[in-house]
């Protein structure tokens, strides 16, 4: 994702699954990040907070009706397009979908969206754990979502058991196999595994508005809450050998189970190819990007796996599997899948 690009993500589910409160959550620990909301009834947001704070330009709301059933894209694209003006300086934009949208749709739309500021952040589908068997018995079409997920949180565990606990796991690895889950309750999900929090170069000395959180973050100081569990994993793989680019996508595309973000920087043996290549995936969307090498820098693949209860050890090793050990057999070729997923313009013809 390039610097400029703002990631909209979209968190769906079915109705009471907890989206209203895991979207709370995100705005109350952004960590500094300016979060734009797009919701379809903001009346369960702290909306009185978020004027306070002077954000609510980062709020848009469709005030009846459902955003995926609007009958062309342009109600949504106009909404984005406002959150994503540079004066609003927002850094990630999350949409609510309503309790009956259908996720395809949303998602279809912000990925087809023109505006070249934007980026599809992921497919967040936050699952009521208590509901699940209710739910998927009433709406059957919960399946599929799950399918198209890049992350199901499993909320409301605090009003499970173990054993249920296990069992919903296994059966959410049967309906999506390898889709990171996440068990959590209160949506209290790291933000950290959504977006980064890129500190803001702004001169933090001069009058500014102040984020949501650093608003509340006063407020939490005196009146202390339980601290978040982070139940997350990230892994980080360092090596100087290029990498064999066919190799790599190979395990980008069948990435190893629970494996929701990897960035990081790679580098390949190919004379033509010796870039520092820029790779972000959310889920199963894959962005490259290309640059030299910074000057005096050594050649270095250096990637950061975040998911769901990873195997480090199984990610490390199908990693090394796959360094290049013969670089100057290494065909031109193998690049072609990696280079066609370059977030570039292509030259014309
Ligand atoms: N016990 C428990 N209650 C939760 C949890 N998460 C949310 N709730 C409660 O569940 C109810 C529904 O949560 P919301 O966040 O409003 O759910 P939603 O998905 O936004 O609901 P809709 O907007 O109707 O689709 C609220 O009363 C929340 O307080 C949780 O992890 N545990």
């Amino acid at each position: 994702m390039s610097k400029q690009q703002i990631p909209v993500i979209v968190v769906a589910g079915f109705l009471g699954s907890g989206k209203t409160t895991l979207l709370n959550h995100l705005l109350h620990n952004s960590h500094g990040a300016r979060i734009g909301v797009v919701v379809n009834d903001f009346g369960q947001v702290n909306i009185d907070a978020m004027l306070v704070a002077g954000q609510a330009d980062s709020m848009v709301s469709l005030s009846n009706g459902c955003l995926c059933c609007v009958a062309d894209t342009s109600e949504l694209d106009e909404m984005l397009d406002r959150l994503a003006r540079p004066q609003a300086r927002i850094d990630v934009i999350v949409i609510e979908a309503s309790g009956l949208a259908e996720p395809q749709t949303l998602v279809r739309m912000v990925v087809t969206s023109e505006n070249p500021r934007l980026a599809y952040g992921g497919l967040v589908e936050v699952v009521d754990a208590v509901e699940f068997e209710a739910t998927r018995q009433r709406h059957p079409e919960l399946d599929k979502h799950l399918r198209l997920a890049d992350l199901v949180v499993l909320n409301k565990v605090d009003r499970i058991d173990d054993t249920e606990r296990l069992l919903l796991l296994n059966e959410l690895e049967h309906l999506a196999p390898g889709t990171p889950v996440l068990p959590t309750s209160h949506g209290q999900v790291d933000t950290a595994l959504l977006f980064d929090h890129e500190p803001r170069t702004e001169d933090l000395s001069q009058p500014r508005q102040l984020t949501l959180d650093e608003l509340l973050r006063e407020h939490d100081a005196d009146h202390p809450h339980e601290h978040l569990h982070t139940a997350y994993d990230s892994v980080s793989f360092t090596e100087s050998a290029p990498l064999h680019p066919g190799r790599l996508m190979d395990f980008l595309r069948d990435r190893p189970t629970g494996v929701y973000r990897i960035k990081g920087f790679v580098h390949f043996g190919l004379p033509d190819h010796d870039q520092r290549f820029t790779l972000h995936t959310v889920g199963s969307h894959l962005q490259v990007s290309r640059s030299p090498w910074p000057r005096r820098e050594n050649r270095l693949n250096q990637l950061v796996l975040i998911g769901a209860e990873l195997d480090a050890e199984q990610v490390r090793r199908r990693l090394a599997e796959c360094v290049d050990t013969d670089p100057a057999s290494t065909e031109e070729r193998s690049m072609l899948r990696l280079l066609a997923a370059l977030d570039e313009p292509q030259p014309e013809n």
